[in-house]
């Protein structure tokens, strides 16, 4: 398989590092862009006003090089900062509604959700690093967002 060299002649390797983090938040599915009626059939028990909690997990990994010297593509130190930044401290413990403004005028679905922190952790990660969002609302529904 063709490798590229860096500058000393040593082969460059691609990896992905992941963080996971938890977080718990409460929502209503309900879109501005629609009537109560409308909202109450496409959201259906989601729709229903005194809203409803998930425990969230996100996962979200970076992609680059190897680096020669240190050994990482990114130090996991500083990814943990960065999603103490944008997830805990906005999101965890909050109504996404009501807390963050974000969702004032965004339905807060997962989908939406995953968007708003992938656009959120690109401010604070180094350049072209963030490779995917993955957002597990409950065990079984799970969303990927890779910024397209
Ligand atoms: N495309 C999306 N569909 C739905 C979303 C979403 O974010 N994107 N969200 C919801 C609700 O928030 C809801 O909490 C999930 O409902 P439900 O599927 O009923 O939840 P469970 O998987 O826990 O239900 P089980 O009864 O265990 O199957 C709905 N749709
Ligand atoms: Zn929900």
């Amino acid at each position: 398989m063709a490798e590229a060299a860096d500058r000393n002649g040593a082969a460059e390797r691609i990896g992905y590092i992941t963080r996971v983090q938890s977080f718990s938040a409460c929502h209503r599915l309900h879109s501005i862009h629609l009537s109560d009626e409308e909202n109450k059939k496409v959201y259906g028990k989601c729709n229903n006003p005194n809203g409803h909690g998930h425990n969230y997990k996100a996962e979200i990994t970076v992609r680059g090089k190897i680096d020669h010297v240190t050994g990482m593509v990114m130090n996991l130190t500083d990814l943990k900062r960065c999603i103490e930044e944008v997830i805990m401290d906005p999101l965890d413990h909050k109504n996404l509604d009501k807390d963050v403004p974000y969702f004032a005028s965004v339905v807060s679905t997962t989908e939406n959700l995953a968007v708003y922190i992938w656009d959120n952790m690109v401010k604070v990660l180094p350049p072209n690093l963030l490779y995917e969002v993955k957002i597990h609302e409950t065990d079984k529904n799970i969303v990927v967002y890779r910024g397209e």
